[in-house]
Order: structure tokens, then C-alpha cells, then sequence
């Protein structure tokens, strides 16, 4: 699949005849083809010729291949092989286990495994809350997909959604200090993957539900939620919805207008999509029409799928009809949660002056962030190589943090609002502009101030099980 925008990066090992071909030669062709040399290493040398890896980017992936192309007819090049620095990345997964002490004697494996570990069982066995302090219970996630609704990219298989899950278990890790599991379940069965995660949920502190395709995704969450002790979050629902609310409160203080009276038209009504119109709607929006590819949803129609219904009866207040090109006139806010390319240049000519456009598909936005660039008022994607990603991982590091440092039941609704609060906080008044309405992911801000505002709303609303010491001022829970 071409992708059309972002980097694309590739390594080229060359062999050089020195005496047939100057190295200035080969990084003009490699220019004049639209690549950038990032980096040049030398991996052998001979007398009359020499090896090198040269690190190349281009913004298509088209003109990678005219590069490799143009360096196959160089007289004296000879090219050895081809690295996809994405692939490489990848190669044999992302994450490893390791143990958290080294097993050096027979002393040490007497303790950690039989026979001294049948005492630390039966500690367990007698009092199950034992777990969150003697196994990895407590500070451990498990990132759940049925590779049902991957990024955009669909239904693409448990395993090919694995990639996806390794790489938010390393985001987990690396911003949050969460141990994380990507496990893909070789079933789309709505029981099945109840039954699978409940029977999975004792070596965990929380599940994080992720890219399961909607309406299922809603029963199993609901189901889970009751069902089990432990958090059960939807990432695509609840952390874009957190992101989203954060961005949009930020993106409404550039161009001035109150969240009350913005016309907001939400495309994809799919798990991302309902998530965010919730809590739209509970921030205050009146105004709030879904499209998805059938239209508008309006109360007058009846739906195969239920939540639309209860969506429609929500939404749209005014019943407009029509596809989105008509929907969007007159519209103060855009937020895309469908597919790559939706929508065009036109459409958002026809919104209200200073337009909000998050375009958040994945990997493709809506529409390329080039295209309005000179018509809208702020822009969003939910990439990283764009200015202002909302994306859920500004959010489910932080949360999970949060509610496994209080060891809280579940994550509702006032945890939610409070990580949206605490990530538009993150950006200073005076830092505020079009370009920067959000903060990095890298920003240490940010799981920093979830954290505090979640387990405060965790404690007010009496789901935390444990008190973190900074948060005991009076008693203990
Ligand atoms: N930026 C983020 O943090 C973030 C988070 C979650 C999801 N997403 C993106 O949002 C999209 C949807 O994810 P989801 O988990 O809600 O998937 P989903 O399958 O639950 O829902 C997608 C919905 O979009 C609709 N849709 C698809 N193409 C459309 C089109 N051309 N016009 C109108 N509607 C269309 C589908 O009918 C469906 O209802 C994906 O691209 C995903 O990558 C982004
Ligand atoms: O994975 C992402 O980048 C965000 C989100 O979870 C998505 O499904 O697109
Ligand atoms: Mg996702």
C-alpha cells in the first residue's frame, strides 16, 4: 500500500569501484532522485573500491524507487542489498522479558522457584489481594486486540495486528513505566473474547482493549467492565476521546469560540467516533452531527446497528440529512475518525471562518494537512510527523499509571475528564498557537499530571483501593 505523506527511509549498501566512479556521483543521482543522504557509513575498504550503507530519505515512497533505480544503472555502483529501516526495526518484535533479579546459585533458585516460591502461592492463596504485592499484577497491562479494526487498515488478522500492540506495550513501558503484554486473540467472537480475557485478567492490573471493531467492541468492554475487578479501557474509544476533548478545549481558546455554540460534524461513527461524540456532549456541545458512510445520522431513520440509534437520538438536533459534503457547511469543527481521504480541500472552504480540522484516520488522515493549510484555523492529525497529534498515547500511559499506582476498580468518567484537563494543562497560555495546541508525547509533563489528576478523581470518586503515599494527607484507604 503507498502511503502519501510522511518519511519513508530506507538503508542502500553499495559496493564502489573507486577508479570507475567518484562517491559525489552516486549522492548526486541519489539527490537528483528526490532522496536525502541522512547518513553515510563506511562498512569495508579495498584498494580500488569500498562499501558503504547510506541512509536515505524521501517523502514518497515513489522516488525511493526512482533512486534505487537510477543507482542500478551507475557504471562502477553495485547495489548489495536494500534495508526497509522500518522492517529492520521490527525484525524478531519489539519487546523482550527480563528478569527483575539474576538467578546466580542454587540458593537464589530455591527462592525464586521451587521450593521456597509454594510459600509466597500459599500467601496468595490465602488472601487473593497478595497478588498485587507479590507477583506482577500491579504494575501489569494487557494490551488486547482481535485485529478487528486495525489504525485504518481494517480487519487485518490477529497477526498482523501484533506490531501495533508491541508498540504501544513499548509506549506503556517507556512513558509510563507499565509493563505491558500485546496479546492478539485468534478470535472475532464477542463471547469468546470475553471468556478469553476474564480468564486471562488474574495476572493483570488492567486491560487495555484495543482496535476491536465497533458495535462489539462496546458489548465487550460493558461486559468486562462488570464482569471483572480490574480496569477495562478501550483505547480507541476512551483515550482518543480524552485527546480529542483536550486538543479541542486548547484548539477553541486559538480561534475563539465556545465549545456551546460550535457546530461540530464527527465523520466515523465507529468506536472512536462515539467515544468522542460522548464526551463532546457531556463538555457541552449542542450541536453534534455524525456522518458515516451513509450520510448523516438522524433520529427519523431506523439502524441495523443499535448504536447508531442511540446515537441519532442524541445527535443532530436540527435533522439535517445529506452526505458529508453537504453536512460540513457552516461547520466550526471536523473531527475524523473514518478513513484516509474524506475529505476535501472544498469542504472545508465551506466551513465557518477559522475551521478546526482534526483529521485523526491513522495512518492517513482525512485529508492531507498541506491542503488547508492556508484555510484553516488549527489542524490536527493523529500522527507524529504532523504539528498537534491527538493521539490516544498521549493518554493510556498516564491513565494506566494512575490507576494501577491506586489500584482503582475501573476507569470512569470523571478519571476521563480529569486526564483531558490535566493534558490541555500541559500547554501554557502563553505557549498556545495553531502549531501547538497539544503536547508532545515526550513531553514528561504529561503522564506526570495524569497521574496526579486521575488517582484525585480516582479517590473523590471512591473507586481507588490503595492510597499513594503523596496523596495520604489524613487516613488510609
Ligand atoms: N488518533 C487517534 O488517537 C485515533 C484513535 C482511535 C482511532 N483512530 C482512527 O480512527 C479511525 C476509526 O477507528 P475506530 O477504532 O473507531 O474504527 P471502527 O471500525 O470502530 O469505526 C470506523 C467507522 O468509520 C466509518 N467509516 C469508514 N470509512 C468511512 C468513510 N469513507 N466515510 C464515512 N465513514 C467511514 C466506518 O463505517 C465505521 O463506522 C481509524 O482510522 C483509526 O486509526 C485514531
Ligand atoms: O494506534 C494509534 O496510533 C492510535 C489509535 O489507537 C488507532 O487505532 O489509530
Ligand atoms: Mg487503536
Amino acid at each position: 500500500m503507498k502511503d502519501t505523506i510522511g518519511g519513508k527511509s530506507i538503508i542502500l549498501r553499495v559496493e564502489l569501484q573507486t577508479e570507475a566512479v567518484h562517491f559525489g556521483q552516486l549522492i548526486t543521482v541519489i539527490t537528483e532522485n528526490g532522496g536525502d543522504v541522512i547518513a553515510i557509513d563506511v562498512i569495508q575498504t579495498g584498494p580500488n573500491w569500498t562499501v558503504r550503507d547510506i541512509t536515505v530519505t524521501a517523502s514518497e515512497q515513489i522516488q525511493l524507487e526512482a533512486v534505487t533505480g537510477a543507482i542500478k544503472l551507475l557504471q562502477g555502483v553495485k547495489l548489495v542489498h536494500v534495508s526497509d529501516r522500518t522492517f529492520l526495526l521490527h525484525l524478531g518484535g519489539k519487546i523482550e522479558m527480563k528478569p527483575k533479579v539474576p538467578i546466580q546459585n542454587r540458593d537464589d533458585l530455591s527462592r525464586v522457584y521451587t521450593p521456597d516460591v509454594a510459600r509466597v502461592c500459599m500467601a496468595i492463596h490465602e488472601k487473593q489481594e497478595n497478588a498485587y504485592k507479590l507477583t506482577i499484577k500491579r504494575n501489569t497491562v494487557a494490551v488486547v486486540s482481535d485485529g478487528s479494526a486495525v489504525l485504518g487498515l481494517g480487519n487485518i488478522g490477529p497477526y498482523a495486528a501484533m506490531p501495533v500492540m508491541e508498540g504501544k506495550a513499548m509506549l506503556f513501558k517507556q512513558l509510563a513505566d507499565v509493563d505491558a503484554f500485546p496479546i492478539c486473540l485468534d478470535t472475532q467472537n464477542t463471547e469468546e473474547i470475553i471468556t478469553t480475557i476474564k480468564n486471562l485478567a488474574p495476572a493483570f492490573g488492567g486491560i487495555n482493549l484495543e482496535d476491536i471493531s465497533s458495535p462489539r467492541c462496546f458489548e465487550i468492554e460493558e461486559r468486562l467492565r462488570e464482569e471483572l475487578d480490574i480496569p477495562v479501557f478501550h483505547d480507541d474509544q476512551h483515550g482518543t476521546a480524552v485527546v480529542l476533548y483536550a486538543g479541542l478545549i486548547n484548539a477553541l481558546k486559538v480561534v475563539g469560540k465556545s465549545i456551546h455554540e460550535a457546530k461540530v460534524v464527527v465523520c466515523g461513527i465507529g468506536a472512536a467516533g462515539i467515544a468522542c461524540s460522548n464526551i463532546l456532549l457531556a463538555a457541552g456541545v449542542k450541536e453534534l452531527i455524525g456522518v458515516d458512510r451513509e450520510g448523516a445520522l438522524v433520529s427519523s431513520t431506523s439502524y441495523n446497528n443499535p448504536m447508531w440509534n442511540w446515537y441519532a437520538e442524541r445527535t443532530n438536533p436540527n435533522r439535517l440529512t445529506g452526505s458529508l459534503h453537504e453536512i460540513i457547511e457552516g461547520a466550526d469543527v471536523f473531527i475524523g475518525l473514518s478513513s484516509g481521504g474524506v475529505l476535501k480541500r472544498g469542504d472545508v472552504e465551506r466551513m465557518a471562518p477559522r475551521p478546526i480540522v482534526f483529521v485523526m484516520a491513522n495512518p492517513t488522515p482525512e485529508i492531507h494537512p498541506d491542503e488547508i493549510e492556508d484555510i484553516a484555523g488549527v489542524i490536527a492529525t493523529g500522527r507524529s510527523d504532523f504539528p498537534n497529534q491527538i493521539n490516544n498515547v498521549l493518554c493510556f500511559p498516564g491513565i494506566f499509571r494512575a490507576a494501577l499506582d491506586c489500584q482503582a476498580t475501573t476507569i470512569n468518567e470523571e478519571m476521563k475528564l480529569a486526564a483531558s484537563a490535566a493534558i490541555a494543562s500541559v500547554v501554557a497560555p502563553q505557549e498556545l498557537n495553531k502549531l501547538y495546541i497539544i503536547p508532545s508525547v515526550f513531553n514528561q509533563e504529561v503522564v506526570r499530571r495524569i497521574r496526579t489528576g486521575v488517582i484525585e478523581a480516582a479517590i473523590r470518586t471512591g473507586v481507588a483501593r490503595r492510597m499513594p503515599r503523596e496523596f495520604r494527607s489524613g487516613g488510609s484507604i
